[in-house]
């Protein structure tokens, strides 16, 4: 199987050259020849889609590792995974290996049991969309900053500038809040021309971006703005397909003009932390300011020498921004102790399933 790489390019790979590619993703495909590079665009019980080009879908199927039960969520492919695929006869394609993830934003999966649902892999820009509309919240904001903060960067777009409903020293707050973080922030309208050109500065080649926010904040706005005519072609292309589906099938991975690319996943809606965030980010002027507190340990109620109280008292911390920290804490502390005990008994359920399994496998061997 051949691979073009200029097609790649437009998904989002991340090298322009051959050897300008990770030292462990060059291991990993050379440790797999004849196989085809795609990218998952789609993730279901049975396997997956893969992306192989820009206009250019297949479903395959998962490694057999991963259709295991116990396979760790984590371990398979998400949205976003870079997998290698081999077509092995008669049946369809198979992923046989992914390449090592440079970084994936995940939450806590909704329900009883506790488990991580991977978003999005492998993401260069998140831009977080927030509105300035009476829906503004920047308690919210903070979740989100914290919930993407492993992507390589964070862009917020304040979208509903020209019906602006937040109170300017509230606003101002908040960007000052962004700049101490360094995170780059934009004021404009999500309708209007100028927001592509906003975006487009940190979109290039190679770089795969998402929209992430609330319903209502814009994301679609932004998308279709940056899509332009692209999407009206990707429709065309779609209605003359074999299957004769004249479908504006959701697209997961979209190719865009400039030649980066735009991942758009359902599913960034329920915020729940997993319990692997950092606060230290999103909080650093809280986290320093607890560093400085009497007692290591302090929690920053009622003990002597507290920093945090001193601030909040000469009025120089945001009380509902610290009220949110303890809150946002708590959820993740939660989070590690479910994770915690879900370790241990997967590690039970392991001891307990060891014997037959090796049973199996002498017989096999025999
Ligand atoms: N005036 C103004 N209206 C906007 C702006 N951004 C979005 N809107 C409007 O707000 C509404 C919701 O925008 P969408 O783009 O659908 O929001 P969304 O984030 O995609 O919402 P979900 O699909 O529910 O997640 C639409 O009617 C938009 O036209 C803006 O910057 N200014
Ligand atoms: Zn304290």
């Amino acid at each position: 199987m051949s691979t073009d790489y200029a097609a790649l390019r437009t998904m989002g790979w991340p090298a322009a050259r051959p050897d300008q590619l990770p030292a462990d993703w060059t291991a990993v495909l050379q440790d797999h020849p004849d196989t085809a590079i795609g990218r998952v665009v789609e993730q279901h019980r049975s396997g997956y889609v893969v992306a192989t080009g820009p206009d250019e879908t297949a479903a395959v199927d998962s490694l057999p590792d991963w259709q295991k039960p116990r396979c760790p969520p984590e371990q398979r492919a998400c949205v976003g995974d870079w997998v290698l695929l081999k077509v092995l006869d008669l049946h369809r394609p198979q992923i046989v290996a992914m390449l090592p993830r440079r970084n994936v934003i995940k939450r806590a999966a909704a329900g009883e049991h506790f488990k991580q649902q991977l978003i999005a892999a492998n993401i260069d820009v998140v831009f977080v969309v927030v509105g300035l509309d009476l829906d503004f919240n920047a308690r919210r904001l903070e979740r989100y900053l914290m919930l993407v903060g492993a992507a390589d960067r964070i862009v917020v777009l304040f979208t509903k500038a020209d019906k602006q409903q937040v109170a300017a020293d509230v606003f101002a707050t908040v960007q000052q809040q962004l700049e101490s973080q360094g995170i780059s922030w934009h004021a404009l309208n999500a309708k209007d021309s100028t927001a592509v050109s906003v975006m487009s500065q940190y979109l290039h080649e190679g770089i795969t971006a998402v929209l992430v926010g609330s319903s209502g904040v814009g994301k679609s706005t932004l998308t279709n703005a940056l899509i332009g005519e692209q999407r009206m072609r990707t429709n065309e292309v779609r209605s003359h397909d074999s299957r004769g589906k004249h479908t504006t099938t959701y697209r997961h991975l979209i190719p865009l003009g400039n030649g980066a690319c735009l991942i758009d996943t359902p599913g960034m809606r329920e915020l729940k932390p997993t319990g692997d965030e950092e606060l230290g980010t999103t909080f650093d002027d809280v986290e320093s300011l607890a560093a400085q507190c009497k007692f290591r340990d302090c929690r920053h109620v009622a003990e002597p020498g507290c920093a945090i109280r001193a601030a909040l008292e000469r009025g120089e911390l945001d009380p509902a921004r610290m009220e949110n920290y303890r809150k946002l804490q708590g959820e993740i502390r939660r989070a590690q102790d479910q994770q915690a005990v879900r370790l241990e008994q997967q590690a039970q359920a392991k001891v307990l399933t060891k014997p037959v399994n090796k049973r199996q496998k002498s017989k096999y061997e025999r």
